[in-house]
């Protein structure tokens, strides 16, 4: 509540403005989806006066619910009027001059800096109300709150500021007027409008009126039979149910009958919505009981890992006076996301076997998020790391965990894997160099939460996953296709000497030094010891401030490589243990090891005296 009762002029949170900057300024073609955004949020605040009046019988409307245009084409305004919950003073300041989505100034920022695809980026983010000004110089909103007698308008231009003043209303709801720009006065054009209608807004479930006419189907789609409905259809409910702008990678509509009904109108988007990765993780399902919206917060209808998903779910055999906070405890709603969740991997797998080109796309977008289901939803485990696929050295598509085994060499004990920031990287990796030389293939994991799904399944179909940058590189066991590996033998020089020099000079600074079985081109690398945290892991966790200190690694040297023999003999001469080379050749092994992983070395001024010295010796000689 609150006493004022002048006009206040308020200014947009920044972010606000700075969308409206874009949004007023690009020439969208397609600019007349603001009608439908604010459709859908006439229709969300119906639906959630509805919800409210299931607790609170004071507030049980009078009439029933509808959303009215008014055109007047003189004026050259358009109205969009609905008897849903309304907004009071906190409402308006809170919702109509900020941006309520966590991650939107990085976002902003990000479209700011893409002039090419400003329109595209857009779409991702949503702008809801603000697409108003896509068309108009002037939006004023007249609203009252259900249960309240004061009513507010809302106004601005879009420039930086608006006022909210008191105001008259006779009901609750909320009456949007757009006063049109110039450029925008087909929409005060009476066939243009019923015609955006038909196209966006058919399957609102309350009826849209223009004069008496109502000008849709008013019928929730998710009641029809699927083989009904056709794709243009669930196209557009998808767009208005989750306020996007793509269509649909894959659409599941399920309904089941039995112990617990339920419908489930589910939408896979086709591009990855902006808010995918930040930590709330939110779901973004509606939750309906009997065609009454109760919310779309809810965690306990959606696992995070699925998060992707759009759309709605609607059950008879919940109770209608379920409140927001009973859900959590609800049995039948566990039964029913257990079934739910069962019935998309179901649907990914057949993508995924019957398409696997379009299931890749899916998987470039998704499959990070759905890997986090691995970790967390131990029942659904086996499911989800079916629909799972991975980046291999050895294939040129992706690939299942099955097709790898299945394609696994004689003598092959173990699922190889490499896990880094970047698959482009992890596929030029010099610890990679033995396993293709026999043709064994390494799946290149890239994901942050690779990591994580790889504390907890530690071998697939008996065969245990091991990483090849942690423990001994034992490929011995495998056969290889040509007898290149006798002949390889034969050139490796007997190390002992040059690893002994080696272990004195870098000390501490290393676990171990040893000949390595994984190198075929490169000299040296790095692997942590068996039992020792893998480096990746280690490197993640050191960026998030987990870990101080990493362990000191096990330098691997190559026996095969030229300047690996040549320092050799010269570590077995008699004067080896006072040759300043030699000890500058140890730190620069471990340096050069280092930035083939990506890292710098430890002490760059001394790399660099060491280098230069290394190099005057050379040229001079
Ligand atoms: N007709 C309306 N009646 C009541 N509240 C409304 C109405 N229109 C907008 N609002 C309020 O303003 C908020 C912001 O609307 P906006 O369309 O920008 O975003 P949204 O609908 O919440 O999010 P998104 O568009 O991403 O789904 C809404 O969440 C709602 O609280």
């Amino acid at each position: 509540m609150t006493d004022t009762l002048e006009k206040e002029t308020f200014s947009f949170q920044t972010e606000v403005g700075q969308l409206l900057e874009i949004v007023a300024g690009s020439l969208y073609s397609n600019r007349e989806v603001f009608l439908r955004e604010l459709v859908s949020n006439a229709s969300d605040a119906c639906d959630k006066l509805r919800y409210a009046a299931l607790t609170d019988a004071s507030l049980t409307p009078s009439q029933s619910f509808e959303i009215s245009l008014d055109i007047n084409s003189k004026a050259k305004t358009l109205s969009i009027s609905d008897n849903g919950i309304g907004m009071n003073h906190a409402d308006l300041l809170e919702t109509l001059g900020t941006i309520a989505k966590s991650g939107t100034s990085a976002f902003i920022e990000a479209i700011k800096a893409d002039e090419k695809d400003q329109v595209g980026l857009i779409g991702q983010f949503g702008v809801g109300f603000y697409s108003a000004f896509m068309v108009a110089a002037q939006v004023d909103v007249l609203t009252r709150k259900a249960g309240e007698t004061e009513a507010w308008l809302w106004q601005s231009d879009g420039k930086g500021a608006f006022t909210i003043a008191p105001a008259e209303r006779d009901t609750n709801g909320t009456t949007v007027t757009l006063h049109l720009k110039k450029d925008a006065k087909e929409f005060a054009d009476q066939a243009r409008i019923r015609h955006i209608i038909k196209t966006y807004s058919e399957h609102v479930s309350f009826p849209i009126k223009l004069g008496d006419d109502t000008l849709n189907a008013a019928e929730a789609l998710w009641t029809r039979p699927a083989k009904e409905i056709t794709k243009t259809q669930y196209t557009e409910f998808y767009r208005h149910a989750s306020h996007a702008y793509d269509a649909p990678w894959h659409v599941i509509h399920n309904k089941v009958e039995g112990t617990l009904n339920h419908t489930s109108l589910l939408f896979v988007p086709s591009v990855q919505p902006f808010d995918l990765f930040e930590p709330e993780r939110k779901s973004h399902v509606k939750l309906y009981v009997n065609r009454v919206y109760i919310t779309d917060t809810t965690t306990d209808l959606m696992p995070a890992y699925l998060r992707f998903l759009r759309g709605v779910v609607d059950s008879q055999d919940l109770s209608l006076n379920v409140s927001r906070e009973m859900l959590q405890t609800d049995p039948q709603l566990a039964k029913i996301k257990t079934s739910i969740s069962k019935k998309v991997l179901s649907e990914l797998k057949k993508k995924a076997t019957k398409a696997p080109d379009e299931y890749a796309t899916f998987w470039g977008n998704f499959g990070a998020v759905l890997k986090e289901g691995l970790v967390e939803d131990a029942a659904l485990r086996d499911r989800i790391l079916d629909v799972c696929r991975f980046a291999s050295s050895g294939a040129d598509g992706l690939t299942s965990l099955s097709e790898y085994v299945s394609r696994m060499k004689t003598g092959q004990e173990a699922i190889f894997y490499i896990a880094g920031e970047d698959a482009a990287k992890l596929a030029k990796s010099p610890h990679l160099e033995g396993f293709k030389a026999k043709g064994v293939e390494v799946l290149l994991l890239s994901d942050h939460v690779d990591e994580f799904w790889l504390q907890h399944i530690t071998e697939h179909d008996g065969k245990p996953l091991k990483s090849i940058t942690r423990g001994a590189a034992d490929l011995d066991q495998v056969e290889t296709d040509e007898q290149k590996e006798k002949e390889d033998k034969a050139d490796e020089a007997d190390l002992s000497a040059l690893i002994a020099a080696i272990k004195v000079e870098l000390g501490e600074e290393v676990k171990d030094v040893r000949p390595s079985k994984r190198l075929t081109d490169s000299p040296v690398c790095l692997i942590a010891d068996d039992g020792d945290m893998d480096v990746n892991l280690e490197r993640l966790l050191k960026r998030h401030g987990q870990l101080a200190q990493g362990m000191p690694r096990v330098l691997e040297l190559n026996p095969g490589h030229a300047l690996i023999t040549t320092l050799a003999e010269r570590s077995a001469s008699d004067a080896a243990s006072a040759d300043d080379l030699l000890k500058d050749a140890a730190h620069l092994l471990l340096d050069q090891a280092r930035i083939l992983e990506g890292e710098i070395p430890a002490d760059p001024s001394e790399f660099a005296r060491r280098l230069g010295s290394v190099m005057a010796r050379a040229f001079s000689g």
